[in-house]
């Protein structure tokens, strides 16, 4: 059997051995691109994937600048230091790991990033920049879904992409990258009527929804491109996508794995933005 599993920690590699050497040719003309992550509350998972994109930051040469702040933070004072990063000439990128507290507005909170360090692509202005193909910054897992498609050769023009799930950071900006590369493109959603009559045409299939091992090979037609963003736990407590991998490798063309998939892939592409947004400010 070929190797059709599209390897996300490869891709990365190479991706950011580049960005690395960009970084050294900034910091040599004295900008050293720097990103700040704010987490509100102790959760572990979100604690885990802050502390990745740290270590992933110092990797590559960059400066990064942890913000912890108690789950019992009072939006005005996340705010506040929204407002202090926003003027802070040394960061380049600020990140606010989500989900956060109920009593926090996540849109209050999206919309008081500056857009130009917005490398989250989250901002409502920038999701207009690339709703109408503008520069901006791109939402990191559509983002990196997209270089992997690139890298592995697959190009979406005339293909059926179908989408699963429709969510503001993976579901709905994936749609409008594939869009953009002349996909026909269909969302599908915990309301759709008859999914699998759907994704059964889909010559690039992804899956954003959050559970568990839910797409089997009977939701794949012979040779998809197949590609998981799903980030679960099983029943034995073992990291898994939104996709059997194992009963959909064999009718899948391509596919991607979780862990090693599409993960490292979004992480790379947050470094990617925030060395473009410190490159950004070299032409000011
Ligand atoms: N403002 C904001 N921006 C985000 O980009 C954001 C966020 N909030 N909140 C949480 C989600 C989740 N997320 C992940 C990124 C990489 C991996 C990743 O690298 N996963 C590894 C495995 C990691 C493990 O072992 O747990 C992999 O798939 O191979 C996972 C999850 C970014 N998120």
């Amino acid at each position: 059997m070929k190797n059709k599993t599209i390897n996300g920690k490869d891709i990365s590699k190479k991706i950011r051995s580049e960005l690395e050497e960009e970084v050294a040719a900034l910091i040599e003309k004295g900008v050293k691109p720097g990103l700040a992550v704010i987490l509100v509350g102790d959760d572990p998972a979100s604690k885990t994937y802050v502390k990745s994109k740290q270590k992933s930051c110092r990797e590559i040469g960059m400066e990064s600048l942890l913000i912890e702040l108690p789950s019992d933070t009072p939006e005005e004072t996340l705010l506040a230091e929204i407002t202090k990063l926003n003027e802070n000439d040394a960061i380049h990128g600020i990140l606010v790991q989500l989900p956060l507290p109920s009593h926090i507005s996540e849109m209050k909170v999206i919309e008081k990033i500056s857009p130009e360090k917005d490398v989250d692509g989250f901002h409502p202005i920038n999701i207009g920049r690339m709703m109408t193909g503008q520069d901006t910054f791109l939402p990191c897992t559509p983002f990196g879904v997209m270089e992997m498609l690139k890298h592995t050769g697959i190009d979406p023009e005339g293909k059926h992409a179908v989408i699963i799930g429709r969510s503001n950071i993976v579901g709905k900006p994936m749609g409008q990258l594939l869009l953009r590369e002349n996909a026909t493109v269909t969302y599908c959603h915990s309301r759709t009527a008859d999914m699998k009559s759907l994704t059964n045409q889909a010559d690039i299939l992804v899956a954003a929804v959050g559970k568990p091992k839910m797409i089997t090979a009977d939701y794949i037609k012979e040779g998809a491109v197949v590609i998981d963003v799903g980030i679960n736990r099983d029943e034995n407590g073992k990291l898994c996508g939104d996709v059997d991998f194992d009963d959909v490798k064999e009718k899948a063309a391509f596919i991607t794995p979780v862990p090693g998939g599409v993960g490292p892939m979004t992480i790379t592409m947050l470094l990617y933005n925030t060395v473009k947004s410190a490159k950004r400010t070299l032409n000011r």
